[in-house]
């Protein structure tokens, strides 16, 4: 199955998109098709052995709009240059035919002045009053200024549809093709008793407001995408490499793999890569979110678009273009912000219905003003009214708009959501599940206390330990390493012989520890619980082990030839900014619960250090899925935060899986959401961003409806007989028009949401 995402033109109403979804997900072995009108953007799950992006771009296209591959290979740059200028094209032409409209109208505005106000205005000449001089100034408005109008609706119609554009060709053209009757034949109306009234400045009026909407809307748009500028605006231009022994600024687009780069103090780092000589410190807030620079040197990786401080150094480029990671993370929040809320799904309904149930209420309002009043003026009026209102333009704009904007936001404060889904689910946890190891704490245990069974100023501590950490360094667990650099620090000194040896038969007991033979010696390290099923007399370290874990310490057993020989003790620090983080999402009302393979005693030590009730320990890494399983089973909506792979599952499983950042790849993998610096502040953000969002596409979604559902029946005239009050179409068309414009107006609202901090 892959995945293409299409940049998509033409689109002029929420209509359009669900037309185009349709289109796309009527092409043999496509499987999914969102279509986001907010980001102009589709993203396809495809069969490539059933079909390709061409023959979906053809559908597209097929269905009357234009759709090109959003430009991938491309070192990140936003925007293609083709699209830009397609842009571009597209807002001067709207603009030159608002111009028109604009001046043509108030042209024909001020012709209707002295009938309007019934004052003597002796400088307005009669005939702009008169109605072939309208009928002159209109056309032109009505056919060309409006043209997109027209095309719009015959593209739905030939695919028996309607669209944002059939309401208003109809709209329109009903007051403007009306008119041409008592234009030319005045006569007639007087003789049935009727005033020969013409309509021209309503269509003009209406076509002009509609287009000066668009283009309000098009702008505010347009900074919705504002978070991908400002993350693509983070690298650097140009890079220095040296080719042929010569330094050269090249622009990082045209950086190869494997080349080497000089990078001097105060500069940016183009690309990710290696450093192969020299030493410098480096500012990786961007991605760690840590302020304190990093030292680095020979060996170690650095990050494009961090900022070099004080040293210089060449480091060899090991990815570039769209792999780097800021690449990467630019294209993850570009798919975010494509992909579709589930809130949203109630809006398409809704639209897809809209627009006959529409056509059918203005023949309905027509039939009945005229047939039951006889009245040709209010019939046409309020039939004309009905059309433009009911434009269901703005319910379109209100969800994507406010996702753009909040994943954007995200990505600034450096939580990369993977799809609208999981901004929307976010707000809506209970329960959060949080990974002991590496998530609360800081995942760098280091070895504390080492006690074997015959005590200390034994010569046979060091062989001990070497028999142990030649084991442990074929395991990939933090523990592992955090014996083997003990080990190491401890052997310096003793130069018996070669520092560790090799191991056979090595096997990793998930959740219990490892085991294998190290020079004929059958090793065995681990947990006490393990220790227990492999029958292992314990008894001889009992007080030391249960002191140690009451510090807090996970204690691990080491046995030689199935007899304990020695326990160590293994800190893990707590991340500083833990407790205000726990405390922060407990008084979001969220119930924190603790989640860890670790002995429950270490736990609790841990669990109270930072304010955690509800602990779950000594969970089998197989077993984390399912303990998050249940607590979905007691009705909770669940949020994971882990790191480790053993997390993976329990990540997937959750109703939103958070991984830090610092995590391993298959966590960030597995989860919905990624914490790019370790902090678990940024828990506390994630869920603030969501309830934020969905706040603000509640606004938004009340806005549109409301001015749908209530100017409906007002333009149908419901309320004239009793007030009076009647919805002029012009009226109608300044309504429609700013809803939309207010719908983007209040998402962008949202650019100032700034996290909460409880620091
Ligand atoms: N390589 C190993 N060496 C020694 N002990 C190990 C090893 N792997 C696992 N263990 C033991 O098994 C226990 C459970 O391991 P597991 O990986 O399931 O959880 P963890 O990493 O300790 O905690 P968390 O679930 O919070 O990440 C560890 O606490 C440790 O005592
Ligand atoms: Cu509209
Ligand atoms: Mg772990």
């Amino acid at each position: 199955m892959d995945t293409v995402t299409l940049k998509l033109q033409g689109m002029s109403c929420a209509a359009c998109a669900n037309n185009i979804e349709a289109a796309i997900r009527s092409v043999p072995g496509v499987e999914v098709g969102h279509v986001n009108f907010g980001a102009e953007q589709a993203t396809v799950h495809y069969d490539p052995r059933r079909t390709s992006p061409e023959t979906i771009q053809q559908a597209i296209e097929v269905a009357g709009y234009a759709a090109c591959l959003l430009q991938e290979q491309e070192p990140i740059t936003g925007e293609t240059d083709a699209e830009q200028a397609a842009q571009q094209a597209e807002s001067r032409k709207l603009k030159r035919r608002l111009l028109f409209g604009g001046v043509v109208t108030t042209i024909l505005i001020m012709g209707g002045l002295p009938m309007m106000t019934g004052l003597p205005l002796p400088w307005i000449p009669m005939w702009l009053h008169h109605p072939v001089f309208q009928l002159v100034l209109t056309t032109p408005i009505q056919f060309w200024s409006g043209e997109s109008f027209y095309t719009g609706a015959w593209k739905a119609f030939k695919r028996h549809t309607a669209t944002m554009d059939t309401l208003v060709a109809l709209g329109t053209s009903a007051a403007f093709f009306y008119s041409l009757f008592p234009t030319f034949f005045a006569e007639f109306f007087l003789h049935q008793g009727l005033s020969p009234d013409v309509y021209y400045e309503i269509s003009a009026v209406v076509i002009t407001l509609i287009l000066l909407g668009r283009l309000l809307e098009n702008r505010a748009r347009k900074q919705t995408s504002e978070a991908i500028r400002k993350l693509i605006g983070l690298q650097a231009k140009t890079a220095r490499v040296i080719r042929n022994g010569q330094e050269i600024d090249i622009p990082i687009a045209e950086v190869k793999l494997g080349e080497i780069i000089l990078v001097r103090p105060g500069e940016k780092i183009p690309v990710d890569g290696e450093i192969v000589e020299g030493a410098s410190t480096i500012d990786e807030a961007m991605v760690t979110g840590e302020s304190v620079p990093v030292k680095k040197q020979p060996g170690d990786e650095v990050i494009g678009a961090t900022i070099n401080k004080t040293g210089s150094f060449k480091f060899r480029a090991t990815r570039v273009g769209k792999d780097t990671f800021l690449a990467q993370i630019v294209k993850l929040v570009q798919q975010a912000q494509g992909s579709k809320a589930p809130i949203q799904k109630l809006a398409d309904q809704v639209t897809g219905w809209f627009v006959p149930v529409v056509i059918a209420i203005a023949i309905f309002t027509f039939v009945l003003w005229f047939n039951l009043m006889g009245n040709v003026t209010m019939a046409l009026i309020t039939t004309i009214g009905v059309l433009i209102i009911a434009c269901p333009c703005a319910l379109g704009l209100a969800t994507p708009t406010s996702i753009m904007v909040g994943t954007g936001k995200g990505a600034e404060n450096g939580i990369l959501i993977k799809g609208a889904e999981s901004l929307e689910l976010a707000h809506k946890i209970q329960t959060i599940v949080l990974d002991k190891t590496g998530t609360i704490t800081q995942g760098k245990p280091t070895v504390t206390d080492f006690i074997s069974v015959n005590g200390t100023a034994d010569r046979n501590e060091l062989k001990l330990l070497r028999l142990a950490a030649s084991l442990e360094r074929y395991s990939e667990h933090p523990l592992a390493e955090a014996v083997v650099q003990y080990a190491q620090s401890q052997l310096l000194g003793d130069d018996s012989d070669a520092l560790l040896i090799d191991a056979s038969q090595f096997e990793a007991i998930a959740g219990s520890g490892v085991q294998g033979y190290v020079s004929d010696r059958w090793v065995q390290i681990g947990t006490h619980r393990w220790m227990n099923e492999l029958h292992i007399d314990t008894t001889s370290l009992q007080q030391s082990w249960e002191r140690l874990e009451y510090l807090g310490k996970t204690v691990i057993w080491i046995a030689i030839d199935g007899k304990i020989e020695a326990i160590m003790g293994i800190a893990d620090a707590v991340k500083s900014s833990s407790v205000s983080a726990i405390r922060a999402l407990q008084k979001l009302g969220l119930e924190v619960v603790m989640l860890t393979g670790d002995n429950q005693r270490t736990a609790n030590v841990i669990a109270r250090e930072v304010g955690i009730q509800r602990v779950f320990a000594e969970v089998r890494p197989n077993q984390k899925a399912a303990t998050v399983e249940n607590l979905q089973s007691e009705g909770k909506i669940v949020g994971m935060v882990g790191d480790g792979i053993n997390d993976a599952p329990a990540l997937a499983q959750a109703d939103v899986g958070m991984a830090i950042g610092t995590g391993t790849d298959v966590a960030i993998a597995a989860s919905d959401i990624t914490l790019i610096s370790g902090d678990l502040q940024g828990i506390v953000t994630a869920i603030q961003l969501s309830r934020a969002t969905m706040r603000n596409i509640r606004q938004n979604l009340f806005f549109a409806f409301i001015y749908n559902v209530a100017g409906i029946p007002i333009a149908a005239g419901i309320l004239y007989p009793v007030f009076g009050w009647l919805l002029s179409p012009i009226v109608a068309g300044a309504a429609m028009a700013f809803s939309s414009v207010s719908v983007v107006t209040n998402a962008l609202r949202l650019r100032r949401f700034k996290p909460v901090g409880v620091r």
